[in-house]
């Protein structure tokens, strides 16, 4: 079989060891595999290129992806997955492998209703895809922000501020959320619960009354602009408060072990898939288990927010 591997979207940290897993079990197993440049762009541009045993060697451990991403306004175009499928054919490829988030699956899905055997891994650090437990990148990511929190901490002690910690997620509270639990935020803010500053405020203010020596806010960038919750906290408490936006440095670094070993066992299953004919579908890690789902299921499902964690994480900031 003729396999093609892309990555979409933002990138998010095991791509690089989800597409080394998917690469070398092909190739043991005796297909042929091609990487696709530059995500769907690169595909609508013909950018493939060969990938052998070794050219998948010395990126388990590196960040971002090798292949490139990228966000393709032109690919949402039927006219653009048709040029797509043009580039496919010419090159022979039946089978295609998309690494991405949400909106990459929803371009899998259309190329896959026009005939081409689609596969999806979960690869974005927000992790918002249903019909799997963890996506690519997140528990780095988490690992990742809860270090940079606890610097953040110190810092804070030391001058009895309050701190406000804006980390990625346009839609989703879930690194917001984990990360606030594992560093002992004493708020957390996410787009998924209803929040207003008075509340924020009050929590605040009681903590330092109680005898804390700081404040740890942690906010998700589709709630909130942590800059804005800063200024309102000092306004209405006359306590120092100060805002830190942690940006592209959470989606970078090395992958946890985590991750990578969960992408080694997607990157066999999405094999034994095409092997077994199925296709259409998207793998996920359910349990200790692999799974896949079709891909038009995972899409009409709203992954879960784990609204029981966020209530423990208030009883634990007392
Ligand atoms: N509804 C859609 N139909 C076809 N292609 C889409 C659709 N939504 C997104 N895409 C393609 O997938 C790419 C990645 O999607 P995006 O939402 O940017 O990131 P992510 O995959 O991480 O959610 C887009 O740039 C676009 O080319
Ligand atoms: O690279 P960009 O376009 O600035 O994207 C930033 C966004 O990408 C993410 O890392 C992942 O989001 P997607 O899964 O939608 O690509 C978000 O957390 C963040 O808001």
């Amino acid at each position: 079989m003729n396999i093609a591997i892309l990555t979409s979207g933002g990138d998010s940290q095991g791509m690089n060891s989800a597409i080394r897993a998917i690469t070398r079990t092909a190739i043991v197993r005796g297909h042929k595999v091609f990487g696709v440049k530059k995500g769907y762009q690169g595909l609508m541009e013909g950018l493939f290129t060969p990938l052998d045993l070794r050219d998948v060697g010395d990126i388990l451990h590196r960040g971002g992806t090798f292949l490139q991403s990228a966000r393709s306004q032109e690919f949402r175009e039927p006219s653009g997955q048709e040029k797509a499928i043009a580039k496919l054919k010419e090159a022979n490829i039946e089978h295609l492998v998309v690494i991405g988030g949400d909106g990459s699956y929803h371009g899998a899905l259309a190329l896959f209703g026009r005939g081409v055997k689609t596969y999806c891994l979960p690869g974005t650090i927000d992790n918002d895809i249903a019909y799997t437990d963890y996506t690519i990148g997140f528990d780095t990511t988490v690992n990742l922000v809860v270090s940079l929190i606890n610097n953040v901490r110190d810092t804070s002690t030391s001058h009895e501020r309050t701190s406000i910690i804006e980390v990625m997620g346009r839609g989703s509270g879930n690194i917001a959320l984990h990360a606030g639990v594992a560093s002992g935020a004493d708020v957390i803010i996410v787009p998924e619960v209803e929040w207003n500053l008075e509340d924020v405020c009050n929590e605040i203010s009681e903590g330092f009354n109680r005898g804390k020596k700081h404040g740890i806010v942690v906010v998700a960038e589709g709630a909130a602009s942590g800059e804005a919750v800063a200024e309102e906290i000092e306004k209405r408490t006359g306590l120092e408060a100060r805002s830190t936006k942690l940006g592209y440095v959470q989606r970078g670094g090395s992958p946890s072990s985590f991750d990578r070993i969960f992408t080694s066992r997607m990157g066999d299953k999405v094999i034994e898939c095409m092997e077994n004919g199925i296709s259409g579908v998207a793998i996920g890690i359910e349990g200790k288990e692999i799974t896949y789902h079709p891909i038009h299921e995972v899409l009409s499902k709203k992954a879960d927010f784990d609204f029981k964690l966020y209530e423990i994480a208030k009883n634990l900031s007392r």
